[in-house]
C-alpha cells in the first residue's frame, strides 16, 4: 500500500492521545516511509473533510502533552453519509487506511465501517477503563491519579472541620476509577454502578468512620446508584450523540447522609480535571506502544482490528471482542475493596 494513512481521535479526550498519534507518525515514516493526514475533530472531519498534513515534525515533544492536537468530537459518521462519505473524503486525501483512537463508541462505529469494507484499525482510549478486550486503557491511570491525589487533599479540609466528604469521579456506568481512586486513597465507602448500595451502608460506614475520629470519606462513580433506584443522576442535560450526561450524584447524596448521620457533609465533583493535563508515565508509555503496534497493524493489512494489552504484551484483537460489552467491575474486585469500608 503506499496511499496516506488517518489518524482520528473521537470521544471524550484522554490523556495520552498525542503520545499515540506520536508514536504512529514516528515509526509509520522512519520504518515504513508512510504519509499521514490528521482528521480534525474525530469523525466529524471525515464527515466534513476537514484534514491536515501530519508530518513528523508536528508530533515532537507530545508525549507528554495532553488533550488532542487533532481535536475530538461526538460525530457520528453514520449521521453524515455514512461508508460513502467517508470512502470519497479518503479518497480526496489519498488515505487508504484509518487509525481511530477512541472508546466503546467510537470503535463501534469503526467496526461497522470496517464490516463495509473501510481499511480501519482502532486504538482503544478512555479514562473510564469500561472496554473489553484490554486490560487498560491509557488515560486511566491518569484520571485515577488525579483523583487520589484530589481525595488526599479533601481529606485533610474535611479533617480539620470534622466533616464528611462525598467525592464524585467519573466513569460513566463503571466503577473503575471510583474502586482505583478510592482504594489508593483509604476511602470508607465506594459506590459503583455495578453494585448499589443502600443510603443505611453508606451512613453507617460514615458513622463508623467518624466514631474512630476519622474524616469519613465516600468515594461516588458518576453512575453510581442507591438500592432501590433504576438511573443514575443525569442533570445536565444530553450529549451531542443524545445520552444523559452523567453527574450530581455527590451534590444530592451529601444532604441525604447528613440528614441520616447528623455529620456536617460537603460534596465535590473532581469532573473534567480527571481528563485535563499531562498524562502519568504509565500511561504515555501504553499510549506510545499502542501507536507503534497500530502502525504495524496497519501495515500488516489487520482491518478491523484494535491494538490491546493482554498482561505485559500488546497484541491485536478483532473489535467485534473489543464492543460488544463493557468491561464493568467483578463482584470480587468489589467485595475485596468493601472489607475496608467504614
Ligand atoms: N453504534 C454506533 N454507530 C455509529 N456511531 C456510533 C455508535 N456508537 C457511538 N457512535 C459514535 O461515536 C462517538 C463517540 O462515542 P462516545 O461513546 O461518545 O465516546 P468513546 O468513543 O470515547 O466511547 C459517539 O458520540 C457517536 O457519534
Ligand atoms: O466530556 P463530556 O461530554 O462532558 O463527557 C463526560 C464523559 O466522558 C468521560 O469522561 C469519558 O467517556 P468516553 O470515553 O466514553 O468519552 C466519562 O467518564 C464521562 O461520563
Ligand atoms: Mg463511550
Amino acid at each position: 500500500m503506499s496511499g496516506s494513512i488517518g489518524i482520528l481521535t473521537s470521544g471524550g479526550d484522554c490523556p495520552g492521545l498525542n503520545a499515540v498519534i506520536r508514536g504512529a507518525v514516528i515509526k509509520g515514516t522512519r520504518i515504513y516511509e508512510r504519509d499521514f493526514v490528521g482528521i480534525r475533530d474525530g469523525w466529524r472531519g471525515l464527515v466534513e473533510d476537514d484534514c491536515i498534513p501530519l508530518k513528523r515534525k508536528r508530533v515532537r515533544g507530545l508525549s507528554g502533552v495532553g488533550g488532542t492536537i487533532l481535536g475530538t468530537s461526538r460525530t457520528n459518521p453514520y449521521a453524515g453519509g455514512g461508508p460513502d462519505r467517508v470512502r470519497e473524503v479518503m479518497a480526496r486525501h489519498g488515505m487508504d487506511a484509518i487509525i481511530a483512537i477512541g472508546g466503546e463508541g467510537t470503535l463501534t462505529a469503526a467496526r461497522r465501517l470496517a464490516d463495509e469494507g473501510i481499511n480501519v484499525v482502532g486504538v482503544p482510549k478512555t479514562i473510564d477503563n469500561d472496554l473489553s478486550a484490554t486490560d487498560y486503557t491509557f488515560g486511566f491511570d491518569t484520571a485515577t491519579s488525579i483523583a487520589t491525589e484530589s481525595i488526599d487533599r479533601l481529606r485533610t479540609t474535611a479533617e480539620a472541620h470534622h466533616r464528611c466528604m462525598v467525592v464524585e469521579v467519573m466513569g460513566r456506568h463503571v466503577g473503575w476509577i471510583a474502586l482505583h481512586a478510592g482504594l489508593a486513597s483509604g476511602a470508607h465507602a465506594i459506590l459503583i454502578p455495578e453494585v448499589p448500595t443502600s443510603l443505611d451502608d453508606v451512613a453507617h460506614w460514615v458513622t463508623e468512620a467518624k466514631e474512630r475520629g476519622r474524616a469519613p470519606v465516600v468515594v461516588a462513580a458518576e453512575g453510581a446508584v442507591l438500592e432501590g433506584e433504576d438511573s443514575p443522576v443525569a442533570r445536565h442535560g444530553l450529549d451531542a450523540f443524545g445520552r444523559p450526561r452523567l453527574g450530581g450524584v455527590a451534590d444530592r447524596l451529601a444532604p441525604m447522609l447528613e440528614e441520616a448521620t447528623g455529620i456536617e457533609t460537603r460534596s465535590m465533583t473532581l469532573g473534567h480535571l480527571q481528563r485535563g493535563g499531562s498524562p502519568t508515565a504509565y500511561d504515555r508509555v501504553l499510549a506510545t506502544r499502542f501507536g507503534t503496534a497500530a502502525i504495524d497493524a496497519v501495515n500488516a493489512q489487520k482491518w478491523g482490528t484494535m491494538v490491546a494489552l493482554n498482561g505485559i504484551d500488546i497484541v491485536e484483537v478483532d473489535l467485534h471482542r473489543a464492543v460488544t460489552e463493557l468491561k464493568t467491575v467483578p463482584r470480587s474486585r468489589y467485595q475485596e475493596a468493601a472489607i475496608l469500608f467504614g
